[in-house]
Protein backbone atom coordinates (compact mmCIF):
# COMPACT_ATOMS: atom_id res chain seq x y z
CA UNK A 1 0.00 0.00 0.00
CA UNK A 2 1.20 3.39 -1.17
CA UNK A 3 2.10 5.97 1.70
CA UNK A 4 -0.50 8.33 2.45
CA UNK A 5 -0.04 12.09 1.83
CA UNK A 6 -0.35 15.00 4.30
CA UNK A 7 -0.35 18.37 3.91
CA UNK A 8 1.04 20.34 6.45
CA UNK A 9 0.22 24.64 6.37
CA UNK A 10 1.60 26.21 9.52
CA UNK A 11 4.53 28.57 9.71
CA UNK A 12 6.21 27.83 12.97
CA UNK A 13 9.17 25.84 11.70
CA UNK A 14 9.57 24.26 15.07
CA UNK A 15 6.20 22.67 14.61
CA UNK A 16 6.80 21.63 11.42
CA UNK A 17 9.67 19.67 12.39
CA UNK A 18 7.79 17.62 15.36
CA UNK A 19 5.18 17.16 13.63
CA UNK A 20 7.15 15.88 10.42
CA UNK A 21 9.85 13.52 13.00
CA UNK A 22 6.17 12.06 14.51
CA UNK A 23 4.27 11.81 11.38
CA UNK A 24 6.96 10.07 9.40
CA UNK A 25 7.34 7.49 12.12
CA UNK A 26 3.76 6.37 11.38
CA UNK A 27 4.37 6.21 7.66
CA UNK A 28 2.92 9.22 6.10
CA UNK A 29 4.53 11.29 3.62
CA UNK A 30 4.59 14.66 4.81
CA UNK A 31 4.99 18.24 2.99
CA UNK A 32 5.10 21.20 5.13
CA UNK A 33 4.18 24.89 3.96
CA UNK A 34 4.78 28.03 5.40
CA UNK A 35 2.23 30.38 3.58
CA UNK A 36 -1.57 30.01 2.19
CA UNK A 37 -0.44 30.59 -1.09
CA UNK A 38 2.22 27.89 -1.16
CA UNK A 39 -0.73 25.59 0.78
CA UNK A 40 -3.05 26.03 -2.20
CA UNK A 41 -0.39 26.40 -5.04
CA UNK A 42 0.66 22.57 -4.30
CA UNK A 43 -3.14 21.24 -3.50
CA UNK A 44 -3.84 22.10 -7.13
CA UNK A 45 -0.78 20.34 -8.17
CA UNK A 46 -0.48 17.32 -6.13
CA UNK A 47 -3.31 14.57 -4.55
CA UNK A 48 -3.00 14.77 -1.08
CA UNK A 49 -4.94 12.80 1.31
CA UNK A 50 -5.28 14.79 4.46
CA UNK A 51 -4.34 18.94 5.52
CA UNK A 52 -3.43 19.39 9.14
CA UNK A 53 -3.74 23.44 9.34
CA UNK A 54 -2.43 25.75 11.86
CA UNK A 55 -5.55 28.37 12.24
CA UNK A 56 -3.17 31.11 13.46
CA UNK A 57 -1.02 31.20 10.34
CA UNK A 58 0.18 34.15 11.46
CA UNK A 59 2.19 34.80 14.88
CA UNK A 60 1.40 37.92 15.82
CA UNK A 61 -2.50 36.89 15.17
CA UNK A 62 -4.49 35.22 17.17
CA UNK A 63 -8.03 35.47 15.71
CA UNK A 64 -8.08 32.43 13.30
CA UNK A 65 -9.23 34.68 10.36
CA UNK A 66 -6.21 33.61 8.29
CA UNK A 67 -6.47 29.77 8.88
CA UNK A 68 -10.35 30.66 8.44
CA UNK A 69 -9.90 32.04 5.47
CA UNK A 70 -7.24 28.89 4.44
CA UNK A 71 -9.78 26.04 5.07
CA UNK A 72 -12.40 27.98 2.89
CA UNK A 73 -9.65 28.18 -0.27
CA UNK A 74 -9.00 24.90 0.47
CA UNK A 75 -12.45 23.55 0.37
CA UNK A 76 -12.74 25.47 -2.92
CA UNK A 77 -10.26 23.78 -4.57
CA UNK A 78 -10.99 20.30 -3.30
CA UNK A 79 -14.00 19.62 -1.09
CA UNK A 80 -13.39 16.27 -0.30
CA UNK A 81 -10.14 16.45 1.23
CA UNK A 82 -10.41 16.17 5.12
CA UNK A 83 -9.06 19.32 7.10
CA UNK A 84 -7.97 19.20 10.25
CA UNK A 85 -7.42 22.03 12.35
CA UNK A 86 -5.11 22.94 14.77
CA UNK A 87 -5.73 25.73 17.07
CA UNK A 88 -2.61 27.08 19.39
CA UNK A 89 -4.23 29.78 21.82
CA UNK A 90 -6.98 27.45 22.28
CA UNK A 91 -10.73 28.94 22.14
CA UNK A 92 -13.10 26.87 21.29
CA UNK A 93 -14.98 29.66 19.08
CA UNK A 94 -12.03 29.71 16.22
CA UNK A 95 -12.50 25.50 16.22
CA UNK A 96 -16.30 25.98 15.77
CA UNK A 97 -15.63 28.19 13.29
CA UNK A 98 -13.25 26.13 11.41
CA UNK A 99 -15.66 23.25 11.54
CA UNK A 100 -18.34 25.07 10.00
CA UNK A 101 -16.46 26.48 7.33
CA UNK A 102 -15.84 22.48 6.30
CA UNK A 103 -12.91 21.21 8.66
CA UNK A 104 -13.65 17.79 9.87
CA UNK A 105 -11.87 17.81 13.62
CA UNK A 106 -9.51 20.41 15.53
CA UNK A 107 -6.60 19.50 17.58
CA UNK A 108 -5.62 21.67 20.51
CA UNK A 109 -1.66 22.92 20.95
CA UNK A 110 0.42 21.65 22.62
CA UNK A 111 -1.33 17.96 21.14
CA UNK A 112 -1.41 14.42 22.36
CA UNK A 113 0.40 12.52 19.58
CA UNK A 114 -1.82 9.46 19.97
CA UNK A 115 -5.20 11.51 19.90
CA UNK A 116 -3.85 13.16 16.54
CA UNK A 117 -2.88 10.54 15.02
CA UNK A 118 -6.32 8.36 15.94
CA UNK A 119 -8.17 11.74 14.40
CA UNK A 120 -5.94 11.69 11.18
CA UNK A 121 -6.68 8.22 10.79
CA UNK A 122 -10.22 8.08 11.16
CA UNK A 123 -10.62 11.56 8.97
CA UNK A 124 -8.85 9.74 5.88
CA UNK A 125 -10.73 6.24 6.36
CA UNK A 126 -14.30 8.31 6.37
CA UNK A 127 -12.88 10.60 3.10
CA UNK A 128 -12.21 7.14 1.42
CA UNK A 129 -15.28 5.84 2.40
CA UNK A 130 -17.28 9.06 1.01
CA UNK A 131 -15.61 8.68 -1.94
CA UNK A 132 -16.74 5.14 -2.32
CA UNK A 133 -20.30 5.93 -1.39
CA UNK A 134 -19.92 8.82 -4.25
CA UNK A 135 -18.14 6.25 -6.95
CA UNK A 136 -20.99 3.42 -5.86
CA UNK A 137 -24.10 5.58 -6.18
CA UNK A 138 -22.95 7.26 -9.63
CA UNK A 139 -21.89 3.85 -10.80
CA UNK A 140 -25.67 3.02 -9.62
CA UNK A 141 -26.92 5.37 -12.05
CA UNK A 142 -24.63 4.64 -15.17
CA UNK A 143 -25.35 0.45 -14.94
CA UNK A 144 -28.84 1.49 -14.65
CA UNK A 145 -29.37 3.72 -17.41
CA UNK A 146 -27.14 0.71 -19.46
CA UNK A 147 -29.20 -1.67 -18.38
CA UNK A 148 -26.67 -4.59 -18.32
CA UNK A 149 -27.19 -7.89 -17.91
CA UNK A 150 -27.74 -8.74 -14.51
CA UNK A 151 -27.66 -12.56 -14.71
CA UNK A 152 -24.69 -14.34 -13.63
CA UNK A 153 -25.04 -18.10 -15.30
CA UNK A 154 -23.05 -18.50 -18.65
CA UNK A 155 -24.30 -21.14 -20.45
CA UNK A 156 -21.32 -23.13 -22.07
CA UNK A 157 -21.74 -26.30 -23.16
CA UNK A 158 -20.05 -25.98 -26.86
CA UNK A 159 -16.35 -27.20 -26.81
CA UNK A 160 -15.46 -24.07 -28.38
CA UNK A 161 -17.09 -21.97 -25.35
CA UNK A 162 -15.44 -24.37 -22.75
CA UNK A 163 -12.27 -23.81 -24.42
CA UNK A 164 -13.10 -20.01 -24.54
CA UNK A 165 -13.99 -19.77 -21.06
CA UNK A 166 -10.92 -22.05 -19.54
CA UNK A 167 -8.40 -19.56 -21.49
CA UNK A 168 -10.43 -16.40 -19.42
CA UNK A 169 -10.30 -18.30 -16.39
CA UNK A 170 -6.41 -18.50 -16.54
CA UNK A 171 -6.31 -14.69 -18.02
CA UNK A 172 -8.46 -13.28 -15.45
CA UNK A 173 -5.53 -14.03 -12.76
CA UNK A 174 -3.44 -12.07 -15.00
CA UNK A 175 -3.53 -8.22 -15.23
CA UNK A 176 -3.19 -8.27 -19.27
CA UNK A 177 -5.33 -6.41 -21.55
CA UNK A 178 -7.97 -8.34 -23.30
CA UNK A 179 -9.62 -7.77 -26.55
CA UNK A 180 -12.86 -9.26 -27.61
CA UNK A 181 -14.11 -9.74 -30.92
CA UNK A 182 -17.30 -11.14 -32.15
CA UNK A 183 -20.78 -10.34 -33.65
CA UNK A 184 -23.24 -8.46 -31.61
CA UNK A 185 -25.00 -10.42 -29.16
CA UNK A 186 -21.98 -12.94 -28.83
CA UNK A 187 -21.87 -12.53 -25.45
CA UNK A 188 -18.63 -10.26 -25.32
CA UNK A 189 -20.12 -7.74 -22.08
CA UNK A 190 -20.94 -10.84 -20.55
CA UNK A 191 -17.57 -12.54 -20.58
CA UNK A 192 -15.71 -9.16 -19.54
CA UNK A 193 -17.42 -8.73 -16.76
CA UNK A 194 -17.18 -12.06 -15.97
CA UNK A 195 -12.87 -11.87 -16.21
CA UNK A 196 -13.23 -9.31 -13.59
CA UNK A 197 -15.57 -11.54 -11.27
CA UNK A 198 -12.66 -13.86 -11.69
CA UNK A 199 -9.59 -11.81 -11.10
CA UNK A 200 -7.89 -10.90 -8.05
CA UNK A 201 -9.94 -6.84 -9.23
CA UNK A 202 -13.55 -8.87 -8.02
CA UNK A 203 -14.19 -6.81 -5.20
CA UNK A 204 -14.20 -3.59 -6.85
CA UNK A 205 -16.17 -2.08 -9.90
CA UNK A 206 -16.86 -3.59 -13.01
CA UNK A 207 -17.57 -0.35 -15.22
CA UNK A 208 -18.59 -0.56 -18.76
CA UNK A 209 -18.55 2.17 -20.93
CA UNK A 210 -20.22 2.02 -24.89
CA UNK A 211 -17.80 4.09 -26.70
CA UNK A 212 -20.08 4.97 -29.08
CA UNK A 213 -22.90 6.51 -26.86
CA UNK A 214 -20.67 9.11 -25.41
CA UNK A 215 -20.82 12.73 -27.23
CA UNK A 216 -17.73 13.31 -28.49
CA UNK A 217 -17.69 16.39 -26.43
CA UNK A 218 -17.96 14.97 -23.24
CA UNK A 219 -15.67 12.20 -24.19
CA UNK A 220 -12.97 13.84 -21.27
CA UNK A 221 -15.55 14.71 -18.96
CA UNK A 222 -17.39 11.17 -18.72
CA UNK A 223 -13.77 9.24 -18.68
CA UNK A 224 -12.09 11.13 -16.68
CA UNK A 225 -14.13 13.50 -14.29
CA UNK A 226 -14.41 17.10 -14.25
CA UNK A 227 -14.81 19.61 -11.36
CA UNK A 228 -17.47 21.65 -10.76
CA UNK A 229 -17.58 25.28 -12.59
CA UNK A 230 -14.57 23.55 -14.88
CA UNK A 231 -17.31 24.34 -18.16
CA UNK A 232 -20.66 25.76 -18.23
CA UNK A 233 -22.51 22.83 -17.76
CA UNK A 234 -20.24 21.37 -14.98
CA UNK A 235 -23.02 21.99 -11.92
CA UNK A 236 -21.24 19.77 -10.12
CA UNK A 237 -18.35 17.62 -9.56
CA UNK A 238 -18.53 14.41 -11.14
CA UNK A 239 -16.31 11.35 -11.21
CA UNK A 240 -15.20 9.64 -14.70
CA UNK A 241 -15.42 6.25 -15.36
CA UNK A 242 -11.25 6.08 -14.79
CA UNK A 243 -11.95 6.75 -10.89
CA UNK A 244 -15.06 5.02 -10.71
CA UNK A 245 -13.05 1.37 -12.05
CA UNK A 246 -9.95 2.39 -9.75
CA UNK A 247 -8.63 -1.07 -8.48
CA UNK A 248 -11.35 -2.68 -10.65
CA UNK A 249 -12.20 -2.98 -14.56
CA UNK A 250 -12.64 -0.91 -17.30
CA UNK A 251 -14.53 -2.38 -19.78
CA UNK A 252 -14.51 -0.36 -23.30
CA UNK A 253 -17.23 -1.77 -25.68
CA UNK A 254 -17.81 -1.08 -29.12
CA UNK A 255 -14.31 0.18 -29.39
CA UNK A 256 -13.53 1.49 -32.58
CA UNK A 257 -16.25 4.07 -32.19
CA UNK A 258 -13.89 6.43 -30.03
CA UNK A 259 -13.04 9.23 -32.54
CA UNK A 260 -9.40 9.79 -33.41
CA UNK A 261 -8.53 12.72 -31.54
CA UNK A 262 -9.95 10.91 -28.65
CA UNK A 263 -8.06 7.98 -29.14
CA UNK A 264 -4.69 9.68 -28.49
CA UNK A 265 -6.06 10.84 -25.08
CA UNK A 266 -7.03 7.53 -23.99
CA UNK A 267 -3.67 5.75 -25.17
CA UNK A 268 -1.83 8.54 -22.91
CA UNK A 269 -4.10 7.38 -20.10
CA UNK A 270 -3.05 3.60 -20.56
CA UNK A 271 0.66 4.45 -21.07
CA UNK A 272 1.37 7.12 -18.27
CA UNK A 273 -1.75 5.28 -16.21
CA UNK A 274 -2.40 8.81 -14.95
CA UNK A 275 -5.14 11.33 -16.03
CA UNK A 276 -6.51 14.69 -15.30
CA UNK A 277 -10.09 15.41 -14.29
CA UNK A 278 -11.39 18.15 -16.25
CA UNK A 279 -10.56 21.67 -14.62
CA UNK A 280 -8.45 20.32 -12.72
CA UNK A 281 -3.70 20.17 -13.59
CA UNK A 282 -3.31 18.01 -10.97
CA UNK A 283 -2.58 14.25 -12.70
CA UNK A 284 -4.40 11.24 -11.04
CA UNK A 285 -2.87 7.44 -10.68
CA UNK A 286 -4.95 5.36 -12.76
CA UNK A 287 -4.83 1.99 -11.40
CA UNK A 288 -7.65 -0.22 -13.77
CA UNK A 289 -7.10 -3.25 -16.03
CA UNK A 290 -8.66 -2.66 -19.35
CA UNK A 291 -11.31 -5.32 -21.55
CA UNK A 292 -12.48 -3.91 -24.32
CA UNK A 293 -14.73 -5.47 -27.33
CA UNK A 294 -15.16 -4.81 -30.81
CA UNK A 295 -17.79 -6.29 -33.30
CA UNK A 296 -15.17 -4.10 -36.27
CA UNK A 297 -12.24 -5.67 -38.24
CA UNK A 298 -9.95 -3.26 -35.96
CA UNK A 299 -6.85 -4.14 -38.25
CA UNK A 300 -9.12 -2.42 -41.35
CA UNK A 301 -10.24 0.38 -39.51
CA UNK A 302 -6.18 0.92 -39.10
CA UNK A 303 -5.37 0.31 -42.43
CA UNK A 304 -8.34 3.12 -43.29
CA UNK A 305 -6.40 5.41 -40.81
CA UNK A 306 -9.62 4.97 -38.67
CA UNK A 307 -8.18 3.95 -35.92
CA UNK A 308 -4.58 4.23 -33.94
CA UNK A 309 -2.11 1.50 -34.28
CA UNK A 310 -0.70 1.92 -31.37
CA UNK A 311 -3.74 2.31 -28.94
CA UNK A 312 -4.97 -0.77 -30.96
CA UNK A 313 -1.47 -2.90 -29.80
CA UNK A 314 -2.04 -1.31 -26.04
CA UNK A 315 -5.38 -2.51 -25.88
CA UNK A 316 -5.13 -6.32 -27.46
CA UNK A 317 -2.00 -7.68 -25.16
CA UNK A 318 -4.53 -10.99 -25.71
CA UNK A 319 -7.00 -11.07 -28.55
CA UNK A 320 -10.32 -13.90 -28.20
CA UNK A 321 -12.84 -14.58 -30.60
CA UNK A 322 -16.17 -15.12 -29.22
CA UNK A 323 -17.81 -17.34 -31.57
CA UNK A 324 -20.76 -16.54 -33.63
CA UNK A 325 -24.24 -18.40 -31.96
CA UNK A 326 -23.89 -20.52 -34.86
CA UNK A 327 -20.83 -21.98 -34.75
CA UNK A 328 -22.09 -23.32 -30.85
CA UNK A 329 -24.51 -25.19 -32.27
CA UNK A 330 -24.51 -27.34 -28.43
CA UNK A 331 -25.22 -24.63 -26.67
CA UNK A 332 -28.63 -23.06 -28.82
CA UNK A 333 -31.04 -25.42 -26.27
CA UNK A 334 -29.44 -25.17 -22.78
CA UNK A 335 -29.46 -21.32 -23.93
CA UNK A 336 -33.37 -21.58 -25.11
CA UNK A 337 -34.39 -22.84 -21.81
CA UNK A 338 -32.16 -21.17 -19.77
CA UNK A 339 -33.84 -18.09 -20.90
CA UNK A 340 -37.42 -19.67 -21.15
CA UNK A 341 -36.89 -20.15 -17.24
CA UNK A 342 -35.35 -16.72 -16.92
CA UNK A 343 -38.26 -14.47 -18.47
CA UNK A 344 -40.78 -17.11 -16.94
CA UNK A 345 -39.65 -16.19 -13.32
CA UNK A 346 -39.09 -12.42 -14.31
CA UNK A 347 -43.01 -12.80 -15.59
CA UNK A 348 -44.33 -15.29 -13.33
CA UNK A 349 -45.75 -17.44 -16.37
CA UNK A 350 -45.40 -21.17 -15.94
CA UNK A 351 -42.19 -21.98 -18.55
CA UNK A 352 -43.27 -24.32 -21.21
CA UNK A 353 -41.40 -26.89 -23.16
CA UNK A 354 -39.41 -26.73 -26.09
CA UNK A 355 -40.21 -29.93 -28.31
CA UNK A 356 -37.67 -31.76 -30.36
CA UNK A 357 -38.73 -30.70 -33.20
CA UNK A 358 -38.33 -26.89 -32.20
CA UNK A 359 -35.01 -27.48 -31.09
CA UNK A 360 -34.48 -28.86 -33.92
CA UNK A 361 -35.61 -25.94 -35.85
CA UNK A 362 -33.76 -23.26 -33.50
CA UNK A 363 -30.55 -25.30 -34.31
CA UNK A 364 -30.45 -24.81 -37.68
CA UNK A 365 -31.95 -21.16 -37.87
CA UNK A 366 -28.68 -18.72 -38.32
CA UNK A 367 -29.17 -16.19 -35.47
CA UNK A 368 -27.40 -13.13 -37.30
CA UNK A 369 -28.56 -11.71 -34.16
CA UNK A 370 -27.07 -14.10 -32.02
CA UNK A 371 -27.78 -14.86 -28.50
CA UNK A 372 -29.78 -11.50 -28.06
CA UNK A 373 -31.26 -12.67 -30.85
CA UNK A 374 -32.58 -16.21 -29.37
CA UNK A 375 -33.30 -14.12 -25.54
CA UNK A 376 -35.32 -11.79 -27.53
CA UNK A 377 -37.31 -14.79 -29.45
CA UNK A 378 -38.11 -17.06 -26.00
CA UNK A 379 -39.37 -13.52 -24.27
CA UNK A 380 -41.73 -13.10 -27.05
CA UNK A 381 -42.68 -16.61 -27.34
CA UNK A 382 -43.51 -17.11 -23.65
CA UNK A 383 -46.31 -14.36 -24.37
CA UNK A 384 -47.42 -16.02 -27.89
CA UNK A 385 -47.56 -19.55 -27.43
CA UNK A 386 -49.87 -20.34 -24.55
CA UNK A 387 -48.87 -24.03 -24.37
CA UNK A 388 -47.16 -26.45 -22.36
CA UNK A 389 -45.06 -27.80 -25.27
CA UNK A 390 -43.42 -25.07 -28.09
CA UNK A 391 -43.80 -26.90 -31.73
CA UNK A 392 -41.51 -25.93 -34.06
CA UNK A 393 -44.11 -23.73 -36.14
CA UNK A 394 -44.97 -21.71 -33.20
CA UNK A 395 -41.13 -20.41 -33.59
CA UNK A 396 -42.10 -18.82 -36.59
CA UNK A 397 -38.81 -19.28 -37.26
CA UNK A 398 -38.79 -19.47 -41.50
CA UNK A 399 -35.39 -19.04 -42.36
CA UNK A 400 -34.10 -16.77 -44.78
CA UNK A 401 -37.03 -14.42 -44.42
CA UNK A 402 -35.36 -11.61 -42.87
CA UNK A 403 -34.51 -8.11 -44.40
CA UNK A 404 -31.22 -6.93 -45.87
CA UNK A 405 -30.91 -3.26 -45.23
CA UNK A 406 -29.50 -1.08 -48.13
CA UNK A 407 -26.06 -1.31 -46.28
CA UNK A 408 -26.21 -4.95 -46.64
CA UNK A 409 -27.20 -5.82 -42.77
CA UNK A 410 -29.65 -8.12 -42.27
CA UNK A 411 -32.66 -6.52 -40.10
CA UNK A 412 -34.45 -8.77 -37.74
CA UNK A 413 -35.72 -7.99 -34.27
CA UNK A 414 -32.77 -7.89 -32.75
CA UNK A 415 -31.17 -5.68 -34.97
CA UNK A 416 -34.20 -3.19 -35.64
CA UNK A 417 -32.73 -0.82 -32.86
CA UNK A 418 -29.60 -0.17 -34.82
CA UNK A 419 -28.53 2.95 -35.47
CA UNK A 420 -27.65 3.03 -39.22
CA UNK A 421 -30.71 1.86 -39.89
CA UNK A 422 -32.96 4.22 -42.31
CA UNK A 423 -36.30 4.48 -42.78
CA UNK A 424 -36.34 2.03 -45.18
CA UNK A 425 -34.87 -0.49 -43.64
CA UNK A 426 -37.22 -0.27 -40.83
CA UNK A 427 -40.37 -0.14 -43.58
CA UNK A 428 -38.98 -3.55 -45.16
CA UNK A 429 -38.23 -4.99 -42.49
CA UNK A 430 -42.00 -3.91 -40.63
CA UNK A 431 -43.38 -4.97 -44.25
CA UNK A 432 -42.20 -8.46 -43.83
CA UNK A 433 -42.06 -9.44 -40.63
CA UNK A 434 -46.10 -8.76 -40.91
CA UNK A 435 -46.42 -10.80 -43.96
CA UNK A 436 -44.59 -13.32 -42.21
CA UNK A 437 -47.23 -12.91 -39.05
CA UNK A 438 -50.86 -12.88 -41.52
CA UNK A 439 -49.09 -16.35 -42.98
CA UNK A 440 -48.71 -14.55 -46.81
CA UNK A 441 -52.44 -12.81 -46.77
CA UNK A 442 -51.38 -9.70 -48.15
CA UNK A 443 -55.66 -8.11 -47.60
CA UNK A 444 -55.01 -9.07 -43.99
CA UNK A 445 -50.98 -7.74 -43.80
CA UNK A 446 -52.64 -4.35 -45.80
CA UNK A 447 -55.76 -3.64 -43.43
CA UNK A 448 -53.21 -3.95 -40.35
CA UNK A 449 -50.96 -1.92 -41.08
CA UNK A 450 -54.08 0.69 -42.34
CA UNK A 451 -52.97 0.69 -46.00
CA UNK A 452 -55.39 0.02 -49.27
CA UNK A 453 -54.14 -3.24 -51.27
CA UNK A 454 -52.90 -0.27 -54.02
CA UNK A 455 -50.47 1.35 -51.97
CA UNK A 456 -49.56 -1.77 -49.71
CA UNK A 457 -48.56 -3.37 -53.28
CA UNK A 458 -46.81 -0.24 -54.34
CA UNK A 459 -44.18 -0.92 -51.13
CA UNK A 460 -44.10 -4.34 -51.53
CA UNK A 461 -43.23 -3.71 -55.46
CA UNK A 462 -40.52 -0.71 -54.04
CA UNK A 463 -38.67 -3.14 -52.13
CA UNK A 464 -38.82 -5.89 -54.48
CA UNK A 465 -41.31 -8.18 -52.49
CA UNK A 466 -43.45 -8.94 -55.18
N1 LIG B 1 -23.10 -17.77 -22.63
C1 LIG B 1 -24.18 -17.10 -22.24
N2 LIG B 1 -25.02 -17.65 -21.35
C2 LIG B 1 -26.15 -16.99 -20.99
N3 LIG B 1 -26.50 -15.79 -21.46
C3 LIG B 1 -25.68 -15.19 -22.32
C4 LIG B 1 -24.49 -15.82 -22.77
N4 LIG B 1 -23.87 -14.99 -23.63
C5 LIG B 1 -24.64 -13.92 -23.74
N5 LIG B 1 -25.73 -14.02 -22.96
C6 LIG B 1 -26.82 -13.04 -22.87
O1 LIG B 1 -27.07 -12.57 -24.18
C7 LIG B 1 -27.28 -11.16 -24.23
C8 LIG B 1 -26.26 -10.51 -25.14
O2 LIG B 1 -24.95 -10.65 -24.57
P1 LIG B 1 -23.89 -9.47 -24.49
O3 LIG B 1 -24.57 -8.14 -24.29
O4 LIG B 1 -22.85 -9.86 -23.52
O5 LIG B 1 -23.34 -9.53 -25.98
P2 LIG B 1 -22.29 -8.58 -26.71
O6 LIG B 1 -21.46 -9.44 -27.59
O7 LIG B 1 -21.57 -7.74 -25.70
O8 LIG B 1 -23.24 -7.68 -27.58
P3 LIG B 1 -22.89 -6.24 -28.28
O9 LIG B 1 -21.74 -6.50 -29.22
O10 LIG B 1 -24.15 -5.93 -29.00
O11 LIG B 1 -22.56 -5.28 -27.18
C9 LIG B 1 -27.19 -10.69 -22.80
O12 LIG B 1 -28.50 -10.64 -22.28
C10 LIG B 1 -26.39 -11.78 -22.10
O13 LIG B 1 -26.74 -11.86 -20.75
Amino acid sequence: MKNRKILIADDDLNIIASLKYMLSEENFDILAMTTPEAVLENLKRESFDLVLLDMNFQQDTTSGVEGLKLVEAIQQVDDQLPIIVMTGWATIDIAVDAMRAGAKDFIQKPWNNERLITAINTQIKIAKIDKKLQRLSQENKLLSAQSFPQESGIIAQSPVMKTLLSSLNELAKSDMSILLTGDNGTGKSMLASYVHQHSSRANNSFVPVNMGAIPESLFESEMFGHLKGAFTDAKENRIGRFEMAEQGTLFLDELANIPMAQQAKLLRVLEEQKFEVVGSSKSQHADVRIISATNSDLPKAITEQQFRQDLFYRLNTIQLRVPSLKERVEDIAPLAEHFLQLYSVKYNISAPQLSIEAINKLQQYPWPGNIRELSHLMEKILFTCKKATITGRDLLLDEGLGAQSSSGKLINAATIDDASLSMEDIEKFSLINRLKHYRGNATETAKSLGLSRSAFYRRLSKYGLD
